[in-house]
């Protein structure tokens, strides 16, 4: 275990080991991060990480050197702001299984479920002892020891309840709504919603990650407070449902997103700098961006199947065609590499471009000629297109994502449709793809529905400027964490001899 401020240019570590100084006033207030491994977790609490630091307070981000590495070389924000975050690089084989090899996505499994993902959640059951070696050498620093974790590793940061001075929030990477809808089953409540149907979570989650997810949402019964990478502006209501839900337990919560937004960008690499040429060139609004994020493989029939329906669309595309990350995502041995149908490059030349590579996708949303975006729902996905004012072609895969496709398309009213989710089991063809496309790009109602989405990243936008909405909640989620504790005021009092 190290700890270093490296970039994601200077792998060797520095200097800087434990334990830490002790305490000084300098210090009061120390917070660590602790994510759950894998991309879109890992981003969410850096970008939190970021915003922490920015009021001066001492952040620690706690990953493997594998996940930081990764999270650094992914990270949409200018590599110098990394320095202000104390990364501790966990040694990789506490989290993953280096002695067996680890399966590779599978583009043919039946669900969609990224089952070879298995091995990194049992691996994050044991992170409780390194973890709270950290907590331990960091408690004696400060005045005030803040956790914030991901809320699927509740059981690796439990030991905050060992230290006098320390407290944990539950940092929620997925929606309230979601976490709302599942909440009203799990406790066999109606949800008084006026949606068609909420899919269950059966049919969404494979029994290996229910299981782990209900513990670790049992285990957050100690934390101090709930964080959200949400705003008001998209889900306010949802917000307020939590807040008075009894089995919040009065616990205190701050929507403290869109995350995304709060950054400023790193300079663009050259293949990206031509993507983004390529959509100056367009017409505002006529360009359909298609991705499924990180944890989707779709098999050689689907990728047919997708790229003949965006070829009868007509609609001009940006695609980006990966497989979901591998468990060992720097490793050496070979990805698949997706085949599309012959010539079909050749014939979508001016009309599209397919990418292989990892691109800037807040910057591909983020420009005018982006007009819709196919996603498979992930929350990430979801808040960067809404508060760009981009509408979504809903194309869920699993988890939380079929749950936030109801919220876009039914709820939001934001969206259409790709398929339904009754018929996951069945091929979605390209006439699918084809009418969604049309549907949100060249139809009356796609006009309808843009201008209900850019209605909502308008106020979004605002919320993330200076006093708006957003400012606030991080202003009140810090007041509370560096508020003065009565033990200190006491101590205060006694010195200046009142
Ligand atoms: O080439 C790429 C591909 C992806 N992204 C980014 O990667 C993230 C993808 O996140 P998300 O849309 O949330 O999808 P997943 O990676 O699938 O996210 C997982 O984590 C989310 C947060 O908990 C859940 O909502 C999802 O269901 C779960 O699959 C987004 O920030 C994208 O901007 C890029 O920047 N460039």
């Amino acid at each position: 275990m190290a700890s270093s401020t490296s970039t994601p240019h200077d792998h060797h570590q520095n200097e800087n080991k434990f334990p830490f100084s002790p305490l000084s006033s300098s210090s009061s207030v120390v917070v660590v991060m602790v994510p759950f491994p894998a991309q879109s977790h890992l981003n969410q609490l850096l970008q939190f990480a970021l915003v922490v630091s920015s009021y001066d307070i001492p952040v620690h981000y706690v990953s493997s050197t594998l996940h930081n590495s990764l999270v650094k070389s992914r990270t949409t924000n200018p590599i110098h702001h990394l320095t202000k975050i104390h990364f501790h690089d966990l040694d990789d084989s506490q989290i993953l299984t280096t002695h067996s090899p680890l399966p590779n996505p599978n583009p043919n499994s039946k669900t969609k479920l990224s089952e070879h993902r298995n091995p990194l959640i049992e691996a994050t059951m044991r992170l409780r002892k390194p973890v709270a070696a950290i907590l331990r050498s960091l408690s004696p620093t400060a005045r005030r020891l803040v956790v914030v974790n991901d809320v699927v590793m509740a059981s690796a940061v439990q030991d905050v309840v060992s230290l006098p001075n320390a407290e944990a929030y539950a940092f929620n990477s997925a929606s309230a709504f979601s976490g709302f809808a599942y909440r009203c089953e799990t406790m066999g409540r109606n949800h008084n919603l006026p949606v068609k149907e909420l899919p269950s979570m059966e049919s969404c989650f494979s029994s290996v990650l229910r299981k782990f997810v209900t513990y670790q949402v049992m285990m957050t019964c100690y934390s101090s407070g709930e964080l959200f990478n949400s705003c008001r502006d998209i889900e306010g209501s949802f917000l307020d449902l939590l807040a008075n839900d009894k089995s919040s337990f009065k616990r205190k919560m701050w929507a403290v997103g869109p995350l995304h937004q709060t950054t400023d960008f790193k300079e663009l690499r050259d293949q990206d700098k031509c993507l983004l040429g390529w959509l100056d060139k367009q017409e505002p609004n006529s360009v359909l961006y298609i991705s499924f994020g990180t944890t989707t493989t779709l098999s050689d029939e689907e990728i047919k199947e997708l790229a003949l329906g965006l070829e009868q669309s007509g609609v001009k595309f940006i695609w980006v065609l990966r497989d979901a990350d591998r468990a060992y995502i720097f490793g050496n041995e070979e990805g698949r590499r997706p085949k599309l149908p012959d010539g079909f490059e050749e014939r979508m030349k001016g009309m599209g471009m397919v990418v292989r590579e990892w691109v800037p996708q807040v910057q591909i949303l983020g420009h005018p000629s982006t007009g819709g975006f196919m996603s498979h729902c992930g929350w990430n996905s979801c808040m960067e297109s809404l508060s760009m004012g981009v509408p979504i072609a809903a194309w869920p895969m699993h988890s939380d994502q079929p749950m936030n496709a109801v919220f876009i398309t039914e709820l939001l009213k934001v969206g259409v449709a790709v398929m339904e989710w009754e018929q996951r089991h069945e091929m979605v063809t390209s006439s699918m793809i084809s009418r969604a496309a049309r549907k949100l790009m060249a139809s009356e109602e796609g006009d309808e529905i843009r201008k209900r989405v850019v209605e909502i990243g308008e106020a979004v936008k605002q919320s993330v400027a200076d006093g708006g909405a957003c400012c606030s909640e991080w202003d009140s989620f810090i007041a509370h964490i560096t508020r003065e504790d009565s033990s200190h005021m006491n101590h205060m009092i006694r010195s200046f001899g009142f």
